[in-house]
């Protein structure tokens, strides 16, 4: 379904587990700021909302996307860290530079989640241009960081 035709911060919220003693990894890429400031907004007020502890989330900044993967390899690997979100927003320019970093991307987030058995979640918008992705970082089509957060949650009560 297109993201056009669901809001991305309308989620079920049944079958919730207790989250105040799970510790959350946020990765936030510094490119296209004004979005992931607002995506990482998203994820934390998701968190606090379903009650994880603000002492519980452990912010990290990265350069852009395309560092997400082996960042989230850094964090994944520490015991301590029971789930990682990783923020980003790649923009289609005029080359086919989009096509490879977002490739990367969502393969090596994969990656991490199945080497370190912890839910590793993909919150990286890939729009077309600066309107889709005000869109979905708390526009019109909601916020892609509230559905990353809730993602990790579920994924921690499989
Ligand atoms: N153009 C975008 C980038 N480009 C930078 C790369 O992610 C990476 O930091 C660089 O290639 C050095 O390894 N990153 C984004 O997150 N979003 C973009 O639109
Ligand atoms: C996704 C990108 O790296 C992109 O913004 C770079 O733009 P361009 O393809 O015009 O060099």
């Amino acid at each position: 379904m297109a993201t056009s035709l669901k809001n991305l911060s309308q989620y079920s919220d049944k079958n919730i587990i207790d989250i105040k003693s799970k510790k959350f990894g946020i990765l936030v890429s510094e490119w296209n700021e004004e979005i992931t400031e607002s995506l990482f907004s998203g994820a934390v007020d998701t968190l606090l909302k379903h009650g994880a502890q603000k002492e519980n989330i452990f912010r990290k900044n990265v350069p852009g996307s395309f560092e997400l993967p082996l960042a989230a390899q850094w964090l994944a690997a520490m015991e301590e860290i029971d789930a990682v979100i990783c923020i980003g927003c790649v923009i289609q320019g005029e080359t086919r530079h989009f096509d490879f970093i977002c490739d990367a991307v969502a393969n090596g987030i994969t990656n991490v989640g199945l080497k370190y058995n912890k839910p590793v979640i993909f919150g990286v918008l890939t729009p077309n241009n600066q309107q889709q992705a005000l869109d979905r970082a708390g526009g019109k089509h909601g916020n892609k960081g509230d559905e990353a957060a809730i993602t990790a949650i579920k994924m921690l009560g499989f």
